[in-house]
């Protein structure tokens, strides 16, 4: 399987638990001679300044593709629809108390602090056309047409270049059809055991160390 891009999450991949960015993979992703895409749960001014910093690729995929952005200086793409989303967190907001996350710049989501229970929560807005999806970072009310693997499929199709070569890795549940949708998907050794169960390899590594170790052991760099 020849990789010609590589698909890769920000919070708990490239970044630990307190979201501090690991230099060593930042080096490695660098090193690399295909398109890297990032691939966040994170609004588009977040991850096309990561991207730019990082030197990676200007395409990104946002709010667990809700949103992807082509252009560094481009217009977002907005493939979710966010009013599902208000809707939802109505229904929350009569049982919890809510505390909203960058609501002014999500154009596709609605992202939550993890302050009540998610396997709960996820009963009362089942039907209603939207998941309830845990990062390990915030809880996210995505639209349930959009996902992280259905952004990098329409991405991938704009390259030219078969999903099936791309290489995806992750940390969390909001990773699972990222990993699904590419040829390859690497789950790093901190990642949940849903993504694990799904993953063609994990890493005993965690984090940055585990996408260097990824990338070595399938000998992209
Ligand atoms: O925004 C989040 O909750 C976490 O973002 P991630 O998808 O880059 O891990
Ligand atoms: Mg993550």
């Amino acid at each position: 399987m020849e990789i010609k891009g590589v698909a890769i999450d920000i919070d708990g991949t490239i970044t630990d638990r307190k979201r501090r960015l690991n230099c060593r993979a930042v080096e490695a992703l660098r090193k690399l001679e295909v398109p890297v895409v990032l691939a966040t749960g994170n609004i588009s001014c977040f991850a096309r300044t990561a991207a730019k910093l990082i030197g990676v690729s200007d395409i990104v995929i946002c709010e667990n593709g809700g949103v992807v952005r082509f252009d560094y200086d481009g217009d977002d793409t907005v493939l979710g629809n966010k009013e599902k989303c208000y809707k939802a967190l109505e229904v929350l907001r009569e049982k919890y108390e809510v505390v909203l996350l960058d609501d002014v710049y999500r154009k596709s989501e609605v992202c939550l602090r993890r302050t009540f229970p998610k396997d709960e929560a996820e009963k009362l807005i089942a039907r209603m056309g939207v998941k309830l999806l845990d990062s390990g970072f915030a809880y996210h009310i995505a639209d349930a047409e959009v996902s992280k693997g259905k952004a990098l499929r329409f991405i991938a199709d704009r390259l030219g270049i078969d999903v099936e070569n791309f290489l995806a890795i992750g940390d969390s549940e909001n990773d699972i059809d990222l990993l699904e949708a590419a040829g390859v998907g690497v789950a790093v050794a901190n990642a949940d055991l849903k993504l694990k169960e799904i993953a063609d390899v994990v890493t005993s590594r965690p984090n940055g160390d585990g996408v260097v170790e990824a990338l070595e052991f399938l000998g992209l760099i």
